[in-house]
């Protein structure tokens, strides 16, 4: 016993130095730049992500700068800084996966969007697409235009003439969640009638996003947290706590779809997500109540989170700016004579100088702020001069993408102007002479790309019409704090002090 703890002893210092030789010189990934440190071990991202909380972003781009384009940032991954290698990482024709470790962070390896293995993926996505086509979109506008409406209602009856600041990220939050959960559950919790706009679970999604980085780096941690009781979490952290009640609500949803207990599909003038899921022809082991709730918590947190994020941020920008501001609003004039009734989707959306806005911003905002993940199983994957070798880890950052000053005229400014045709009709171009909309990723590309696209930019250009016709708004003590990025969590946070982007309705 004695002697083989011994052997043990002895032979640990060796596996260590062996693993670390391996690293630094043997590794396929060994020739490519970045810190040694780095090719050492995972712990320097644990240690930026973790201990000091969501700044391993920071220094990925403190890197790029100090060692160019492509750098192995980890023994197992190189990320790459370089607008024109979204062609590479995001191909339409590529056959990725994802990364295995992170398919267990938010407890969703189930959901299309933690799909590891690209054919699963497909399949998975192939059943969920259909809802979110811009025909199905559009024919839920009416919905979406009720809700701004409602949301208007409150702001005119209960802040206007009032000087009582409102929160409007708490205002949004309540509009993207119950339209999300209204279209995939024909449930509403309506959270746009709570007092504050806040819900029991308005700040579930941040709840979520404030543990990826513990259960990203310790895959294991999801799933031991969930076998505990629920009370003890709660108690010992609120954000696991909420986080986990979030996920049984969800479950709720899908058991009373599937047992026929909520047949509110039946009132309503869409199809809804859910209960389509739940009747289609997809095989019985897609349909487990285990399945569809982990399908329903990545679409609904999807859905609620970066849109209210994307709507809160655009309206700072546009309050923020009043020359954008006036332009905005004499364009929606002209089509919208009535605050009270929306114009069609259609209409709102060939409004040149509106679309112009919401690109921009949709530029500024970033959905996702961390990096994003892929692998190849079989081919190497090739970039300039760089052969990425198969079962390797590459990465792109969305937003070093979306402020690359080879790119992008001035990209720390909003500048609408710059997504506007010139006089010839001629489509916006980026710097390098392509056009200009090739380089927003804010939904990523190819054949993981965000699913809720056309939901996302309807509910923006709505939202952000019938807002702006409706409420005459000034910000209240609200700055930059509000908007810029201080931490990655998977989401962009800001400063912790912030109040968010208060408005004051005149
Ligand atoms: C401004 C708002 C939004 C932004 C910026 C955004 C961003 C993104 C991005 C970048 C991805 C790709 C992730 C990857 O490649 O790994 C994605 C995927 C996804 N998004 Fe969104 N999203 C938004 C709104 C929505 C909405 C409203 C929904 C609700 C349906 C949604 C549901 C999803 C889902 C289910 C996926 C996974 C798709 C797949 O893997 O096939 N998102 N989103």
């Amino acid at each position: 016993m004695q002697n083989g703890l011994l052997v043990v002893l002895a032979a640990t210092p060796a596996w260590i130095l062996g693993v670390c030789l391996y690293r630094l010189y043997f590794s396929p990934l060994a020739k490519f730049p970045g810190p040694k440190l780095a090719a050492l071990t995972g712990w320097v991202e644990t240690y930026y992500d973790v201990y000091k909380g969501g700044q391993f972003f920071f220094k990925l781009k403190e890197w790029h700068e100090h060692y160019g384009p492509i750098v192995r940032i980890n023994p197992w991954e190189v990320h790459i800084s370089d607008p024109d290698a979204a062609d590479i990482v995001f191909a339409g024709n590529s056959q990725f996966n994802k990364k295995i470790e992170w398919s267990y962070r938010f407890g969703i390896p189930q959901s299309a969007f933690d799909t590891v293995d690209h054919h699963l993926h497909k399949s998975r996505r192939a059943a969920l697409s259909p809802f979110f086509s811009k025909q199905k979109i559009a024919g839920i506008a009416d919905l979406i235009a009720n809700r701004s409406q409602r949301l208007c209602d409150r702001l005119d009856n209960e802040y206007k003439h009032s000087g009582k600041p409102v929160i409007m990220d708490n205002a949004f939050t309540a509009y993207t969640f119950d339209l999300i959960t209204a279209y995939v559950f024909a449930r509403s919790d309506d959270y746009l009638e709570h007092p504050t706009f806040c819900g029991p679970f308005t700040t579930a999604a941040k709840s979520i996003a404030n543990t990826v980085h513990m259960t990203g780096h310790f895959p294991w941690l999801f799933t031991f947290l969930q076998s505990l009781p629920k009370k003890w979490l709660a108690a010992s952290n609120p954000h696991m706590g909420e986080m986990f009640t979030f996920h049984e609500a969800v479950e709720n949803q899908v058991k009373v779809i599937k047992s026929g207990d909520n047949d509110a599909h039946k009132h309503v003038s869409h199809k809804t997500v859910f209960n389509e899921l739940i009747h289609s022809n997809l095989p019985e082991e897609e349909k487990t109540v285990e399945r569809l709730r982990q399908e329903g918590v990545s679409v609904v947190t999807g859905g609620i989170e970066t849109t209210s994020t994307a709507l809160t941020k655009t309206l700072f920008y546009i309050l923020n700016n009043p020359a954008v501001r006036d332009r905005v609003c004499a364009e929606l004039q002209a089509v919208f004579p009535d605050p009270r009734q929306t114009p069609p989707l259609h209409v709102l959306e060939s409004l040149p100088y509106l679309s112009a806005v919401i690109n921009e911003s949709l530029r500024m905002i970033l959905g996702f702020s961390q990096r994003i993940i892929r692998t190849s199983p079989r081919a190497p994957v090739v970039y300039k001069d760089w052969v990425i070798p198969p079962g390797a880890y590459f990465s792109m950052t969305i937003y070093f993408s979306n402020f690359d000053a080879q790119i992008w005229e001035a990209p720390h400014e909003f500048w609408p102007e710059r997504w506007l045709e010139d006089e010839s009709g001629r489509k916006p171009r980026a710097r390098n002479g392509e056009p200009l909309a090739k380089y927003l990723l804010t939904f990523g590309r190819g054949p993981r790309m965000c699913v809720g696209m056309n939901l996302a930019r309807a509910e923006m250009i709505i939202g952000l019409a019938v807002v702006l016709r409706r409420c005459n708004m000034e910000l209240f003590e609200t700055g930059m704090e509000t908007v810029e990025m201080k931490s990655d969590y998977f989401i962009p946070m800001v400063d912790k002090e912030s109040n968010g982007v208060r408005v004051i309705v005149k």
